[in-house]
């Protein structure tokens, strides 16, 4: 019977001993063959859990974000000439880098409670090894090994990317044709381990950094700079909670040590087939032969372009 086998996935997955930190920071090979032979294991452990839950999990979804930001959106969709409605609740901190509250901060609760429980599952989970920043966090694409590939939060991961960020980054980054690919992950900067993360691009055309900290989750330090190659001006920003910074992957950045409390965030990207980003860009994380093109074609775009999501297929490949 399906459930029986069902039930067996969840307590498989559980049972099954995950690849050591060392052997995954050396990239041994036995890592990436582990998570590529549990794959379907664990994707079916996440629908069992999820399942088993259903009376207490929250189901993820586009009302956990911010009302204004929300509406504005769905209007979008409806009418892609009313785009600016977007824009105008982003501002502009640098050249390329926007602040916008994005998680209604009465919600944000119920998502860490979730993500708690995402936790608590004993599902394996690979944590973001590829950056500097790598002990506590999650992948969240669906191209990455390890990842939470419970159905419900891929449902609202996918809306998140399709629905918000790519028509968000083609509006004020211009990223349209370097933006079908997507890839996320989860981190936390801690005093006492990864407390910082040193200066560095994105192999992305757009990152979205969304802040999950509650109100109550006071931190200090953690500041995060944005270099404006152009004008030599560095901006200083400190998340707030629910509070995102969407910026040009290739927009140098830096982040001060933690010195106190906790900061939470959900990091998210866009980029193009075979990696490509717009020219000019060049990243110190992800795929370093990532190919750069010829043009940026952002200028004749039409407001209807911007607000569709790609035909294409996503590829399998992962940053890191
Ligand atoms: O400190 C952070 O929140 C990470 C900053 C970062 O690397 C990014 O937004 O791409
Ligand atoms: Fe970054």
């Amino acid at each position: 019977m399906k459930t029986i086998t069902n039930t067996n996935a969840l307590e498989q997955a559980r049972a099954i001993t995950q690849p050591t930190r060392e052997a995954s920071l050396k990239r041994e090979p036995s890592v990436s063959h582990f998570w590529n032979n549990n794959r379907k294991l664990l994707e079916e452990a996440w629908a069992t859990w999820e399942m088993e839950n259903k009376d207490n999990l929250l189901i993820p979804d586009e009302t956990l974000l911010d009302p204004k930001l929300r509406k504005a959106i769905n209007d979008a969709w409806e009418n892609p000439e009313k785009e600016n409605a977007v824009a105008d609740l982003w501002e502009e901190i640098i050249p390329g880098v926007y602040v916008a509250q994005f998680f209604d901060v009465e919600r944000l609760a119920e998502f860490r409670k979730y993500l708690e429980d995402v936790v608590n599952s004993e599902i394996p989970k690979r944590a973001p090894y590829g950056i500097q920043l790598n002990r506590y966090g999650m992948m969240l694409d669906e191209r990455s090994e390890g990842h939470l590939a419970a159905p419900s939060f891929q449902a609202f991961y996918n809306d998140m990317m399709n629905r918000y960020m790519r028509p968000i980054a083609r509006l004020l980054l211009g990223t349209y044709g370097y933006d079908n690919q997507t890839f996320g992950f989860s981190i936390q900067y801690n005093p006492d381990k990864d407390k910082d993360l040193h200066a560095h691009t994105d192999a992305s055309a757009a990152t979205l950094n969304i802040n999950i900290n509650l109100p109550e989750e006071v931190f200090t330090g953690s500041e995060v700079d944005f270099y404006d190659k152009a004008s030599g001006k560095t901006v200083q920003t400190i998340f707030e909670p629910g509070k995102a910074i969407l910026h040009r992957g290739n927009v140098p950045h830096a982040t001060h040590p933690i010195t106190s409390g906790q900061r939470s965030n959900l990091v998210v990207w866009l980029y193009g087939d075979r990696m490509q980003v717009p020219r000019g860009s060049t990243s110190s994380y992800g795929n370093i032969n990532s190919l750069t093109s010829e043009n940026v074609t952002s200028e004749n775009i039409s407001a209807g372009e911007r607000w569709s999501v790609p035909k294409g297929t996503k590829d399998t490949f992962a940053p890191f």
